[in-house]
């Protein structure tokens, strides 16, 4: 990751001062505009931004374990829905003026479709509950397909990352991935997804609990090869190539965390780079956030994952720098300034 130089972030928030306003009266997006210019070192980012949503589609063998509500072939259906424009994140990303794109890391079986990024590493990864998901070689693969598509972004002008994703039984090897790089408890982390019952979710439980005795990885790829999946994998390379290239990249719920966490425990410091996009209503979100002391931008009980979350706080990161941009100044509107001038 390339060094943040601080003096960038003073020099934001010494413009911020000087607008129409009372000093601090716009709140966090202040904050939002003041990170935005320290990760990209742009003080004058073009609007509207470059946006650009990845949608990373990947099956997972834990379905078999019986941990989600949906079937497996649901992956591969709203791969053609999300290709044809009716899938939630497209309307979100529709309204934020964002682009969608479509990759398919792991999705069970061949998917033909026009406009798919195919850049399989899998057909679907193994059984977590029983044996590692990925082999090592599979998810330093996922990585880097992730890494590889920022770099794209980077170099096609694109100034905000989103990264989605699809796969049925995803909750399951995040909730893994977040007890493990978090230390916490199954109960506190593991939530319905799609919407399990009670049984269902102290059998989700109970797997989790299984499959973090069953592997002990000793470093962050080992861990997320042996829970998976692929799409959280790519996640994790797209956090990773952002901060390399100075693109912020938004993070959306729990798959999205899933794939934080293990970039961070590869790039310590990395929470410097990102924006926080909202918390999820998957149980343990709200616990996440609080213990890294990230400040989700919109909180709305979403629970959808495919980046929706995050491409709607896209719309208010804009917004922050909007103001940042577009605000007149005391000196150049001719308003006078207050008392609190006078003490700094
Ligand atoms: C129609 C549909 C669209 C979705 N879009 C995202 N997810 C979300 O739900 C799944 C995770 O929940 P679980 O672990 O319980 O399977 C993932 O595919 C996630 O992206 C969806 C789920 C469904 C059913
Ligand atoms: O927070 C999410 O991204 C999420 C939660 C439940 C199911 N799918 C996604």
């Amino acid at each position: 990751m390339p060094e943040l130089d601080w003096s960038h972030y003073e020099r934001a928030s010494r413009h911020l001062d000087n607008l129409t306003k009372p000093k601090g009266s716009l709140g966090y997006l202040e904050e939002i505009a003041r990170r935005y210019v320290l990760i990209t070192e742009d003080h004058e980012p073009d609007l509207p931004l470059k946006k650009r949503v990845y949608v990373f589609a990947g099956d997972h063998g834990v379905v078999e374990e019986g941990v989600s509500t949906y079937p497996q072939e649901v992956t591969r259906q709203m791969i053609y829905n999300f290709l044809s424009g009716g899938a939630g994140i497209n309307v979100i990303a529709r309204q934020a003026g964002a682009e969608v794109f479509v990759v398919d890391v792991g999705v069970a079986g061949e998917v033909e479709a026009e406009g798919l990024i195919r850049r399989k590493i899998c057909y679907g990864t193994r059984n977590l509950a029983k044996e590692p998901a990925m082999s090592r070689e599979e998810a330093e693969k996922a990585i880097r397909v992730g890494m590889e598509l920022a770099e794209e972004a980077a170099k096609e002008g694109v100034k905000l990352l989103i990264p989605g994703d699809m796969g049925i039984g995803n909750t399951t090897p995040s909730a893994c991935l977040i007890c493990h790089f978090l230390r916490e408890a199954p109960e506190k982390i593991v939530g319905r997804g799609t919407g399990v019952d009670d049984e269902g979710l102290a059998h989700k439980i109970e797997v989790v609990r299984q499959a973090l005795t069953l592997h002990q990885p000793k470093d962050p790829v080992e861990a997320l090869a042996a829970f998976g999946g692929a799409e959280i994998g790519a996640i994790t390379g797209l956090f990773l190539g952002g901060a390399r290239h100075r693109v912020p990249v938004v993070v959306d719920g729990f798959i999205s965390l899933a794939g934080f966490l293990t970039a961070r425990a590869l790039a310590p410091g990395l929470e410097n780079y990102i924006f926080c996009g909202h918390v999820s209503a998957e149980n343990g979100a709200r616990v996440i956030l609080e213990k890294l002391k990230l400040r989700p931008i919109v909180d709305l009980e979403m629970r959808l994952g495919e980046g929706t979350g995050a491409a709607l706080a896209s719309m208010i990161i804009e917004t922050a720098l909007r103001i940042y941009r577009e605000m007149a100044t005391f000196d150049g509107a001719g308003v006078a300034r207050g008392k609190e001038f006078e003490q700094s």
